[in-house]
Order: structure tokens, then C-alpha cells, then sequence
């Protein structure tokens, strides 16, 4: 069997040579109005493919939301391909934003959609779900790991109505949020420079001091932006393991479209007060 470099290594380089920014691709229909796109699949080939055009030549990761590709059906999937292809083709790594989660054996179904080197929407990383219980999610571990690819596990979202699960105080004392974070310790355990299986942790979400985030891999950190986080409030959310966060941001780019200098300068000013917030980490 052929081996791939991990993810997580990969990752690494990614994030020391480019910086840690994640620009999300997030063809929303309000933002093809504003770019003066129809709502149709041209306009959503259009507004993905610019923003690659954009910045995959740059930035360390890019992250197509699946649901806006979907939405227009099979055509719409196929410029997901496409999208994914390229910006993978321009060197930056490419996370799935699909969220899938399912029983196990639907779970290796959605796997092998995403995480199968031979797969038309193979890519680097995919966001899961793990709320059918994280060992649902064992499939897509299994595959990811064959693929040198990794996953990003939901655990402590972004969103206002994530804590009524998340929060949630297990019989043991812990934390469901906590519980995900510790099994992703356990995924990551041993794996240099950086393991492949990372959390979701929104930076929208205050003080995490009483979770412990040193799961050896990377934090997708989406709410920087449109959500109304900072990069300036990084440090302050992350604390030790800032030096791992992969900060997300989509509508705060995206509205700069359509002229691909603008988004570029965009991207770039994140950037930088990215490196400036995350400093020697
Ligand atoms: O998995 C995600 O990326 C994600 C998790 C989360 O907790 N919150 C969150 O906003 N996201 C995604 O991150 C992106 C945020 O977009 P903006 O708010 O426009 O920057 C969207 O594609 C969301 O689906």
C-alpha cells in the first residue's frame, strides 16, 4: 500500500511557510448579489473560482462550504470538484466543510466521498459531526489515515446554540465538548510535528480555560470576521495552544469581491494581524 505524508505534518509546513489563515470559500447567495453574479451555477463557478484565483497560491488552507455548491445540485457539485482540484493544484490544502456525521457503517460511505485518493472531491481534511457518538466517526479515522488525510471534529462550535449540547455534563463530569477533545488527544497521541485529527473550536466562544485544547493537533477557529472575532482576540480564547489554531474567515474576505486585488489584500491584512496576535507561538 502506498503511504502518504499525514496531514497533520503536512499542515505544519503549510502553516510555517504561509501563515496559519484559513479563507473560506462561501459562495452565500447575498455575496453573489454583491458581486454582481447571477444566483445560478455560472455565478457560483465565477465567485469560487476567483477567490481561488485569489489566494490559494498563498494562504495555508481553504475551506469550500459544501451546502452552497449543493444547493445547486449536480452542477453545483461538479464545480465543487473543480474548485477543490485547483486550489489544490495552486498549493494550499483544501478542508471539506461538508460537517457529515451518520452511523458507522453510512459513515465509511461519506469516507470514501471525501477521503478516498480517487475520490472526484478528494480532499486534504473534511468536517465531521461526531454527535452519532465519536466512534461513529471510526471509518473516516481509518480512511484519513490510509489517504494522508485528517478530519476536523465539531467540538466547541462557533454558533450561539452549540452549548446546550456541548456544555452538557456528562455522568463522568466532563464535558461533551471536553469528552470530543480528549478523544482527539488519544487519535493524536504520538504523532509528530502534529497529528491529523483536529477540533472545530469556534473563536466566538470565550474563555476556554477549563478545557484542556492540547490534543496534539490543529484547531479550525471559524468566527473571525462576519461572527465578530478579531485575530486580536486569539490569544485570549486559545491561550497555550495558540500555536496550533488555523483561524477561519469567509465573509470577512469574501465581501471585498469581486476584484481579485482587493480579496488579496484582504486575505493579506488578516494575515498579518493574525501573525501579529499569534506572535512567537
Ligand atoms: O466547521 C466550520 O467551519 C464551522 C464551525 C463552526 O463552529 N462555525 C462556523 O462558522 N463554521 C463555518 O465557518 C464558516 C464561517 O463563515 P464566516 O462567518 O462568513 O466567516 C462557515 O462556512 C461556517 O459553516
Amino acid at each position: 500500500m502506498t503511504s502518504y505524508e499525514p496531514f497533520g505534518a503536512r499542515l505544519r509546513r503549510a502553516m510555517d511557510e504561509r501563515g496559519p489563515l484559513c479563507v473560506g470559500i462561501d459562495p452565500h447567495a447575498s455575496l453573489l448579489a454583491e458581486w454582481g453574479l447571477n444566483d445560478d451555477v455560472a455565478g457560483l463557478e465565477r465567485f469560487s473560482r476567483t477567490v481561488v484565483e485569489a489566494v490559494a497560491d498563498r494562504v495555508a488552507v481553504m475551506k469550500p462550504q459544501s451546502a452552497f455548491f449543493e444547493r445547486f445540485g449536480s452542477r453545483g457539485v461538479a464545480v465543487l470538484e473543480k474548485v477543490v482540484q485547483e486550489a489544490r493544484a495552486a498549493g494550499t490544502l483544501v478542508v471539506m466543510d461538508a460537517k457529515r456525521g451518520d452511523i458507522g457503517s453510512t459513515m465509511a460511505g461519506y469516507a470514501e466521498a471525501y477521503l478516498h485518493k480517487d475520490a472526484p472531491l478528494f480532499s486534504d481534511a473534511l468536517t465531521v459531526s461526531p454527535y452519532l457518538g465519536y466512534g461513529s466517526l471510526s471509518p473516516a479515522v481509518v480512511l484519513a489515515r490510509e489517504s494522508g488525510a485528517g478530519l476536523f471534529v465539531l467540538a466547541l462550535t462557533s454558533n450561539p446554540e452549540g452549548p446546550e449540547v456541548q456544555h452538557a455534563v456528562r455522568g463522568d463530569g466532563r464535558t461533551v465538548g471536553a469528552t470530543m477533545l480528549a478523544h482527539l488527544a488519544a487519535e493524536n497521541a504520538g504523532e509528530e510535528p502534529l497529528g491529523s485529527f483536529g477540533a472545530v473550536v469556534g473563536a466566538t466562544v470565550g474563555d476556554l480555560s477549563s478545557y484542556d485544547l492540547a490534543i496534539n493537533g490543529p484547531l479550525l477557529a471559524p468566527g473571525v470576521g462576519a461572527q465578530g472575532a478579531t485575530p486580536a482576540d486569539l490569544p485570549k480564547v486559545f491561550g497555550p495552544a495558540l500555536g496550533n489554531v488555523v483561524p477561519n474567515v469567509s465573509r470577512g474576505v469574501l465581501r471585498q469581491g469581486p476584484d481579485v486585488g482587493a480579496l488579496r489584500a484582504s486575505a493579506e491584512r488578516f494575515a498579518e494581524e493574525i501573525r501579529a496576535a499569534v506572535g512567537g507561538a
